[in-house]
């Protein structure tokens, strides 16, 4: 019997990335979140003598072998719970592919999540289970654990060190999606010609990531996270907020006066002039109709705007719909209705 999953993307609300580390990494502070839009992750799974995977895609792009994130987290719980099976996943792509939205990786933990409803893995069955599939995540990319909490998180180290934020109430985003792909490693890469260049250091950038991490607690220090009867309050039954509903409340606010900024796009921007002008198109500052907030997502090249409202979330689709640029419109995802709502389908 397949099982169906929600697989939803994440934005950095902010991302400060240090100087490069020996490990090839790089230490980061960021806050990511979870949005309403979702890929569709396939799950059929049975017991067998030996392990088997096979992954499809409605996608082209997405590599269909061991390479996939889905694939990998898929072998890693095997191996780790010693159950062999045999494993169909299909991934069903509506987000973009290298869109700094952490498509990949959230499909990873939607086939995981799909692979313990069918195997029937559970805390119960298995107590150390939660602890080691966050270890496993983080094998499969730095992106990935976060998919494991949702809502807002704090992400540190590499960005796999992950701890959940009071939730923000959902805020009408809309998010650009230039014909424009970036490499995250290469992004890494021309960060790192940047420190060569103004001579950052690992111990200053670790001073100055401790620093944002501070302010980014700061922000969300007292924040009622919404309970789910407010979500559904706001959502109505058909899951749309009302036109004009100012949701966003003060914390994106405070995140803003913290002088939340990504990086990236400090590497990013120069090599696509098109992505700081569809900032700007995003921002419309000075206007009525002005983001709270508007910024590059992860290394790209994804950019999102914070309204809010609906109107203004719409009015910024019209202003990038006139720059030539596709764009859709999403919320933001608290925790509570990212776990109710994740698994779609058992049939
Ligand atoms: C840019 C972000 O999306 C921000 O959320 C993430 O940092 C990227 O996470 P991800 O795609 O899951 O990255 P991984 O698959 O772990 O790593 C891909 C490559 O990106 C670089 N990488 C990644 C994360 C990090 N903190 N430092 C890095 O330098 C490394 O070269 C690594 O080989
Ligand atoms: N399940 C998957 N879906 C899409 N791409 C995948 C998947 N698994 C591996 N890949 C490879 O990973 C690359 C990056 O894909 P992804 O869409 O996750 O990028 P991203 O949104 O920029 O991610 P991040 O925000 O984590 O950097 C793709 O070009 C593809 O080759």
């Amino acid at each position: 019997m397949p099982t169906t999953v929600r697989s939803h993307a994440k934005i950095n609300l902010g991302l400060g990335i240090g100087a490069p580390r020996a490990d090839g990494f790089h230490a980061l502070s960021t806050v990511y979140q979870t949005l309403e839009v979702h890929d569709r992750v396939r799950v059929t799974a049975e017991r067998a003598e030996a392990t088997k995977i096979q992954l499809s895609s409605n996608d082209r792009r997405v590599p269909t072998d061991h390479r996939n994130t889905a694939w990998k987290m898929a072998e890693f719980a095997l191996e780790s719970l010693r159950i062999h099976a045999d494993v169909h996943i299909h991934i069903e792509k509506q987000l973009p592919v290298q869109g700094g939205l952490g498509a990949g990786s959230a499909n990873a933990v939607a086939a995981l999540v799909g692979l313990e409803a069918e195997l029937g893995i559970s805390p119960e069955a298995f107590p150390d289970w939660p602890a080691q599939r966050l270890h496993l995540a983080a094998r499969v990319g730095s992106d990935v654990p976060l998919f494991l909490i949702g809502g807002a998180i704090l992400g540190l180290d590499r960005g796999q060190s992950v701890f959940p934020l009071p939730d923000l109430p959902p805020i009408w985003t809309v998010i650009a999606t230039p014909a424009v792909g970036v490499s995250t490693p290469q992004a890494f890469r021309d960060w790192d010609e940047l420190c060569a260049q103004e001579g950052l250091t690992e111990s200053a950038s670790a001073d100055k990531l401790n620093e944002l991490s501070r302010a980014y607690a700061a922000c969300f220090a007292g924040v009622e996270a919404p309970n789910e009867a407010g979500y559904e309050a706001q959502s109505g039954s058909s899951g749309v907020l009302a036109v004009g509903g100012d949701l966003a409340g003060p914390q994106v606010s405070a995140l803003v006066r913290t002088g939340i900024a990504n990086d990236f796009e400090r590497v990013v921007f120069p090599q696509h002039p098109l992505l700081s002008e569809i900032k700007r198109t995003l921002a419309a500052s000075g206007t009525p109709e002005a983001a709270l907030y508007a910024s590059l997502s992860g290394s790209g090249s994804a950019l999102f705007g914070l309204y809010r409202g609906e109107r203004d979330a719409e009015a910024a689709r019209h202003r990038l719909r006139e720059l030539g640029v596709e764009s859709f419109v999403t919320r933001t995802l608290p925790r509570a209705p990212y776990w109710r709502s994740m698994i779609l389908l058992q049939d």
